[in-house]
């Protein structure tokens, strides 16, 4: 077994209960967040770790701990606020953070994540207040090992790793990003069931290009433009070399990397660590499971729509790719499910020969031939030129550009379709491509939606009064991305394959109930839907051959859902015992 942490170890008593072996005490061990029980260390613990005097005389329970804490939650004015008081929870007491978030998870997610964690990002130097995680920059790139030592982790498995080139449509955001790795990181254990010990959020601080950022005193990171080219190659060399001498099990999860980093940092690091980019893979599938959705709730079928892509990025790109394969996996040959898929950039319609085309767009620029009985009116289509012209059932937004699906556009669905998918999926809140009740009064009540942040049911008003409510999807790749993570861990997988992001999406489809008409699961089923998925991950990744882990590649379905359950890890104090050199000492 290894060792979890310089600080402590989980070992097994004479009865095999779990107990954390402690070889830190007093004042200390109250400010290592993973080990602060704060009011709630028994008298024993308090004599046998140097407590006493230190703490509060009376003892409280988990569940008094967390109503202690929810009541100041509340009280709390600002989202923000709410935001840096969760945080702050976290950094003091992981297990009562987890613990409160178990019982508030749907209340939470949009404070603590997408939209919330959109402005803690941009204020994170304000709020900066203790450490967490691994800032990787070119103050000490050289002693980057160094640097890993430093860590007082031994065992991790989940690295999620940013560049903050391209924050949710936020764009460069520099140091700030860390904020995002801490958020997605926290729904590896809220939602995923990896455990906090075992997660490193990073910001590879590469500089940045923000002139307000690099003329700001007060910024956190690295006061200069961003790294590129060969520079930037090498840094990210290092940090990968660096993970994998420390952590040689861990995953790493990409994030909000602008879309020419984005796949080129993929390409090179997916077979040399196991990787994926969330905002390509994690948003691909997203996006390919609500569609399935979708094309069951209208009584048809994947095959039978027609989509539109808005965005050209990592997202657009994503979701492009994972429709394309999805399609092909429904029966379709691929020239069939490529003729299917229309992407639209700020040029309009991607077509073969425009100058700005980049690799990975080229093979969704469709043939000019393509387009011979269109109409239009630019060099290229525009987007409601491509919605007419396409007869597109199926509209996604990846744009990052709020009010892009205009009433024009929007009505051109409505007219293609009774039951047009309008997802505008971009966040946060701020950057969505249409108001879900925008969406409503132009295309009406029998409009599929879903959107990337969270957006309450729509009434849809006639003369008469309200007549519907209709239901917003929240289409959000953290039904993805914890459940794709730790099948991977549970399955030590070299490398997480196309397959096992595919496997994924079907699983989100096959376990989202679209009889309320809502095309994603509730928040509240988010922990039991990304143990369906690691569950179908980890056995596609031994069928693959990819899976390391020998005792995982024995077990049959029932074997690896109760060993996916039993190493799901949930918030609860263990007891403590003091390891022998610090007893000596
Ligand atoms: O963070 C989110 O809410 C989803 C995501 O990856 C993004 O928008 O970049
Ligand atoms: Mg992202």
């Amino acid at each position: 077994m290894s060792r979890i942490s310089r600080y402590y170890d989980v070992r097994r008593d004479e009865d095999d209960h779990r107990y954390l072996e402690v070889n830190v005490t007093g004042f200390s061990l109250l400010h290592i967040p993973l080990l602060n029980k704060s009011t709630g260390f028994s008298p024993e613990e308090r004599k046998l770790l140097g407590l006493q005097g230190l703490v509060p005389p009376h003892q409280s329970s988990l569940e008094e701990q967390k109503e202690r804490t929810y009541r100041r939650y509340l009280m709390q004015s600002s989202n923000l606020d709410k935001h840096v008081y969760l945080r702050s929870l976290q950094d003091r007491n992981e297990v009562l953070f987890y613990a409160i978030l178990e019982d508030h998870l749907e209340e939470m997610l949009p404070i603590l994540y997408t939209p919330t964690v959109g402005e803690a990002v941009q204020a994170f130097s304000d709020l900066y207040r203790y450490p967490r995680g691994l800032v990787v920059s070119t103050a000490d790139i050289e002693t980057l090992d160094q640097s890993l030592e430093n860590l007082p982790l031994d065992d991790v498995r989940m690295i999620v790793a940013t560049d903050s080139s391209a924050i949710l449509g936020l764009g460069d955001q520099g140091f700030g990003g860390m904020a995002i790795s801490i958020g997605k990181l926290s729904l590896y254990t809220a939602a995923g069931g990896v455990g906090p010990d075992k997660t490193l959020p990073v910001e590879l601080d590469v500089g940045t290009n923000r002139q307000d950022l690099l003329d700001d005193p007060l910024y956190l990171g690295k006061h200069h433009r961003r790294l590129t080219g060969a520079e930037y190659d090498e840094f990210l060399d290092r940090f990968v070399e660096g993970v994998q001498a420390r952590y040689p099990k861990a995953i790493i999860q990409w994030e909000d990397f602008a879309k020419g980093a984005a796949f080129r940092v993929l390409d090179r690091y997916r077979r040399v660590v196991p990787s994926f980019n969330d905002d390509i893979q994690g948003t691909g599938a997203m996006a390919l499971a609500g569609l399935i959705s979708a094309s069951r709730l209208k009584g048809e079928t994947l095959t039978e729509q027609i989509f539109v892509v808005v965005g050209a990025g990592a997202g657009g790109i994503g979701v492009a790719s994972a429709i394309r394969q999805g399609l092909i996996r429904a029966g379709l040959s691929q020239q069939d499910a490529a003729a299917r898929v229309y992407v639209v950039d700020r040029q309009g319609l991607l077509v073969q020969g425009q100058p700005e085309l980049e690799e990975h767009q080229l093979s969704f620029a469709r043939h000019p031939e393509d387009l011979k009985r269109w109409s239009f009116e630019g060099a290229a289509p525009t987007l409601l030129e491509t919605v007419r012209n396409a007869h597109a059932t199926a509209l996604l937004g990846l744009s990052g550009v709020s009010g892009l699906f205009s009433q024009a556009v929007v009505e051109a669905m409505a007219q293609n379709s009774e039951r047009p998918i309008i997802f505008p999926l971009s966040n946060p809140t701020s950057n969505v491509e249409a108001l879900p009740e925008e969406i409503v009064r132009w295309a009406g009540p029998g409009t599929i939606m879903a959107s990337g942040s969270p957006f309450a049911d729509v009434p849809h008003r006639t003369s008469e009064g309200v007549d519907a409510l209709v239901p917003v999807g929240q289409g959000n790749n953290v039904f993805i991305f914890p459940g794709l993570g730790f099948g991977a861990i549970i399955s030590r997988a070299r490398e997480i394959t196309d397959n096992m992001v595919m496997e994924a999406a079907q699983t989100l489809a096959d376990h989202t109930d679209i009889s309320s008409g809502r095309v994603y699961p509730s928040i509240q089923e988010l922990r039991e839907v990304s143990i369906q998925i690691a569950v179908r991950v980890a056995r596609q990744a031994i069928t693959e051959g990819v899976a390391s882990e020998r005792r995982v590649r024995v077990m049959n379905d029932q074997e690896l859902m109760a060993f996916v359950r039993r190493r799901y890890w949930v918030p609860k104090y263990l007891p403590y015992r003091r390891a022998k050199q610090v007893e000596a000492s």
